[in-house]
Parts: C-alpha cells; sequence; structure tokens
C-alpha cells in the first residue's frame, strides 16, 4: 500500500511545492547575433568543454563563434516555428501539460520550466519561485541518459543559484530514467505507433547526441545508459540484435567522439543494401535542432545520397500522452515524502485547477 501524508489545510502555510522541469536551451531567435550569445555561454561552460580556458578562450572567440553562429543561425532558421524555437515550444507544453497529469494523480504541485542556456534561465525561474513562497523544489531534467555535461551542469547551475540564497528551499534532483519502465513503453509506444502507419524498416537506427570519447574514458556513465535504453526498447519491441543499431551523432571539433557515428553508420548501411531505415532519437525528450535539421534532414540526406530508398524520422515523445504519464510517474517518485496530496475537501476545487492546467493545453494545442 502506498503511504501519503495525513490530510493537511495548512499547505499554504508551511510551503509550496513545485517540480521544476530543465532543458539544455536555444537561442532567442535564429539570427547570427543571437546564436551566438548562446553559443557563447553554451561552449564557455566547463562541463561542456573540458579544454583549459586561455586555450578555449582563443579557439571559442577566434574560430568557432566567427565562423559557427552564422552557420548554425540557418540552420535554426530552417526549424524555427511560428511559436519560436521547437525546444521550447515543447518544452513549455510538457510543463502545462505535467502539471494536469500529476494534478490527476492527486498531486497538488506548481510545474514550470528553465532552461540551463538562453531564456528562461535557471536563476530567474528559481528567484521567481522563491518569491512565490515555494519551499520544496523538484528538479527534473530533461535528459533520460545523465552524463555530466548536461544533467551536472544543470545541478551545478542550480547550486551555484542557492549559494547566493540565504534562506534555500528544499531540495530534491533526478540524476536519470534511461531505464524507467514507463520511458521505456513511451518509446515503445512511439514506434509502434510509426509502424502502425509506415510498416516496418529493415534496420532501426537509435541515434543518441554524442559526448568526446575522452568523457567516457574518464567516468561519465552516458554511454552505458545510452546503450541499456536501446537495448531495453529493442526487447521491448522484440527486435533481435541485427534489427537494431545504436549511434552517436552531432560531433563537434577533431577529437573523437563516442562511435559508431550516426552519419557513417546509416551510408554504411545503406551501402550494405539496406533499403529502408527509421531512425529514433531516444535521448532527446523533445524534437529540436539536433532531431529535425541533423537527423530528419541531413542525416536523410547521407542515407539517399548512399543508395537507401526509404527514410522515416520518427518523432520525440514531446507530448505524447504516454510520455506525459511516464513523466508524472517519475516525478511522483520523487516526490514521495513531500506533503503533495490534495486534501480530501480540497480535492475537487484543485483537481479543477489541474483541469484548467488542461484547458490551457488545449489553448496551446497540445494533445490531451
Ligand atoms: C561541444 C560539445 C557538446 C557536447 C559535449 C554536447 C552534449 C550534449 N548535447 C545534448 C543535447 C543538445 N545539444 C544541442 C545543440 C548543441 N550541442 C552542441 C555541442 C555539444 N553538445 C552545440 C554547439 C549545439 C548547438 C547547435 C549547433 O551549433 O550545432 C541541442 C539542441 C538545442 C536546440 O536549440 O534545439 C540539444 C537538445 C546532449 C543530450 C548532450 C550530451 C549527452
Ligand atoms: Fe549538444
Ligand atoms: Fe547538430
Amino acid at each position: 500500500m502506498r503511504f501519503y501524508p495525513e490530510p493537511d489545510y495548512s499547505h499554504g502555510k508551511i510551503g509550496k511545492t513545485a517540480v521544476v522541469l530543465l532543458n539544455l536551451g536555444t537561442p532567442d531567435a535564429p539570427e547570427r547575433s543571437a546564436v551566438r550569445r548562446y553559443l557563447k555561454q553554451f561552449l564557455w561552460d566547463r562541463r561542456v568543454v573540458e579544454v583549459p580556458r586561455p586555450v578555449w578562450w582563443l579557439i571559442l572567440n577566434g574560430i568557432i563563434l566567427p565562423f559557427r553562429s552564422g552557420q548554425s543561425a540557418k540552420k535554426y532558421a530552417s526549424i524555427w516555428t511560428k511559436d519560436g524555437s521547437p525546444l521550447k515550444v515543447h518544452t513549455e507544453k510538457q510543463a502545462v501539460l505535467l502539471k494536469g497529469y500529476l494534478g490527476e494523480r492527486g498531486h497538488e504541485v506548481h510545474v514550470t520550466y528553465a532552461m540551463r542556456y538562453g531564456s528562461p534561465s535557471i536563476p530567474s525561474v528559481l528567484n521567481k519561485l522563491k518569491a512565490e513562497g515555494y519551499e520544496r523544489i523538484l528538479i527534473l531534467s530533461g535528459y533520460p541518459q545523465y552524463s555530466a555535461t548536461t544533467t551536472a551542469s544543470n545541478f551545478d547551475a542550480v547550486f551555484q543559484h542557492y549559494q547566493q540564497v540565504r534562506n534555500v528551499p528544499e531540495l530534491r534532483l533526478v540524476k536519470n530514467y534511461h531505464d524507467h519502465d514507463a520511458y521505456i513503453e513511451a518509446l515503445r509506444q512511439s514506434v509502434l505507433k510509426h509502424w502502425q502507419t509506415h510498416g516496418r524498416p529493415e534496420k532501426l537506427v537509435m541515434s543518441f547526441h554524442g559526448l568526446p570519447k575522452a568523457f567516457l574514458l574518464r567516468g561519465d556513465p552516458y554511454h552505458c545508459e545510452c546503450y541499456k535504453t536501446a537495448r531495453l526498447l529493442a526487447e521491448k519491441l522484440g527486435l533481435s540484435k541485427d534489427q537494431y543499431l545504436v549511434t552517436f551523432q552531432s560531433r563537434l571539433g577533431r577529437a573523437e567522439w563516442l562511435q559508431p557515428y550516426t552519419s557513417n553508420a546509416v551510408k554504411e548501411l545503406a551501402q550494405q543494401d539496406t533499403k529502408r531505415i527509421d531512425v529514433i532519437c531516444p535521448g532527446f525528450i523533445a524534437d529540436c535542432l539536433e532531431t529535425l535539421e541533423e537527423i530528419a534532414m541531413e542525416v536523410r540526406e547521407d542515407f539517399l545520397h548512399a543508395g537507401g530508398k526509404e527514410f522515416n524520422y520518427i518523432p520525440c515523445l514531446n507530448e505524447s500522452p504516454s510520455w506525459l504519464r511516464a513523466l508524472a510517474e517519475i516525478a511522483e517518485q520523487h516526490l514521495i515524502g513531500w506533503p503533495t496530496m490534495m486534501t480530501v475537501s480540497l480535492r475537487d476545487e484543485q483537481k479543477q485547477q489541474a483541469l484548467i492546467s488542461r484547458s490551457e493545453a488545449k489553448r496551446i494545442g497540445a494533445p490531451l
């Protein structure tokens, strides 16, 4: 039996609970100057690039920012929507929906989101929560697989922020959920849904964002967590080892990154006479530049030019109901012990508040 705190009317007095969904962040506009600002903040993070600072300062400011900002801006322009960058649009919708899904499970929590780089920044969101009286904060990163470059960088930003705060709230941080049943199930449903309309491929390629190989050798568990996700998904789909392939994308710079590289792997598949592949990116919970442009455009071209016949990109989990259920389950497991359960007499009214958030979801066009 599950344990929930006694019905309690003092929520307002003893402080409220908030869940903060954290993701990477994105430029404010698909323009050179905005992309430069974003890349500068991102690539100056010591968790992301471990090159000694004076050397890296020269490379970053002398080569990378001048050349990459314009190129990346063009790529961003190709995926930008009327509401903004896909990553931000999806993250915002996920936060709205998560409140509704947690509300349906009986939890009275506020849900918001922040971005590690760009806006809304982690300090601005945590300051706002403090001003609004939230005294328990659950940090949930949009990275199923832990990496020092992403998850730990989120943690750094949260800790750094609270170093400046006298009265720090109670904090919990989720490290990973790469093998969580509900997450794997959401991925499985997404693949099956795709196969129901398009039939099955010869090979399912599972492409994860890459890392410098040196990070793995220094102890980053990301690589292993990606493989575990892939194995669990393959098992759930009943795929044998020759029916799927794990690859790593988005290599940057000259150093070796995790292999096999997605673009090389799909070319090889085409050369080996594989006619159709489907590509899924299980490490991204929301479509973004890396999936919509790199995979669905560039890698597609790589496969077709090398002789492949059919390429299908399976979208990220985005706002799919099975994913929002999974996210609610993951959050719930980390909320245990905090007095978030709606009280009996307040329940109906607060359930309605949860439903208001679902109607807000409808307004923004997210599926329920
Ligand atoms: C230079 C090193 C990089 C490391 C290490 C890295 C790790 C890493 N990144 C993600 C998720 C995303 N990355 C995205 C974009 C992106 N990533 C890098 C570099 C590194 N990432 C750059 C320079 C960029 C910007 C775009 C470009 O110029 O190519 C995104 C998309 C953001 C968007 O706005 O849509 C995501 C998401 C993970 C999960 C990860 C390590 C596990
Ligand atoms: Fe990245
Ligand atoms: Fe990329």
